[in-house]
């Protein structure tokens, strides 16, 4: 090829949408909290879907968990209501939360024992103290989560105090997007 015609055709892809980089692409925190969140509607909690994913110091995800009951624990057997003592429902037997594995806590069995050490926690609502006692015991780093509603809570300022006791960095990852789609329907057909 001459020089002049290399040139023309550099000239020409420079001008092609194709040989830019797209500008719209998801940034780490933003793929790594929407995972979350996709994985938080796999939940059956009616009141509250939360949804974590664990991620390595290279952007690797290992792992990812939603609040669910324990494997084999039927959804059809066991509560998703809350025992209040005000109702007639006061039976605590009767309460979702004597049986739910909090998501954090199933996205850190989902990776099988797998050293933790130094990786970074994605979740949908702010840790528990129970959370908070094996997000330390399994050295994650870093929690990022996206709402904080139970901050007043003494469970969630329990979490809070050992985690800064020891160091684990906490944040609200505030999106850069604000609405991410995924629609099926519109996914390109292969040829
Ligand atoms: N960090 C958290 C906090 C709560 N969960 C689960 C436990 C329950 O299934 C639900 C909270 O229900 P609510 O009290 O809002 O009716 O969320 C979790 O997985 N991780
Ligand atoms: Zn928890």
């Amino acid at each position: 090829m001459s020089e002049d015609a290399a040139q023309d055709l550099e000239a020409q892809m420079s001008k092609s949408p194709e040989n830019h980089k797209r500008k719209d692409y998801l940034h780490w925190d933003d793929y790594f909290m929407a995972t979350s969140l996709l994985s938080a509607k796999r939940s059956k909690d009616p009141v509250t879907q939360v949804g974590a994913c664990i991620v390595d110091s290279q952007n690797r995800i290992v792992a990812i968990g939603y609040n669910g009951f324990p494997r084999n624990c039927s959804d059809d057997v066991f509560p998703w209501s809350k025992a209040t003592k005000r109702s007639k429902k006061d039976d605590p037997l009767e309460d979702k939360k004597m049986y739910v594995v909090h998501a954090e806590a199933n996205a850190i069995l989902n990776t099988n024992g797998m050293s933790l050490s130094g990786t970074r926690l994605y979740t949908t609502l702010f840790p528990c103290n129970e959370c908070a006692k094996l997000i330390i015991q399994v050295g994650i780093s870093q929690v990022l989560y996206l709402s904080d509603k139970y901050a007043y809570k003494p469970k969630y300022r329990a979490s809070k105090r050992m985690l800064d006791a020891v160091g684990v960095e906490y944040k609200r990852h505030i999106p850069l997007k604000k609405t991410i789609t995924i629609d099926f329907e519109t996914f390109p057909e292969e040829d």
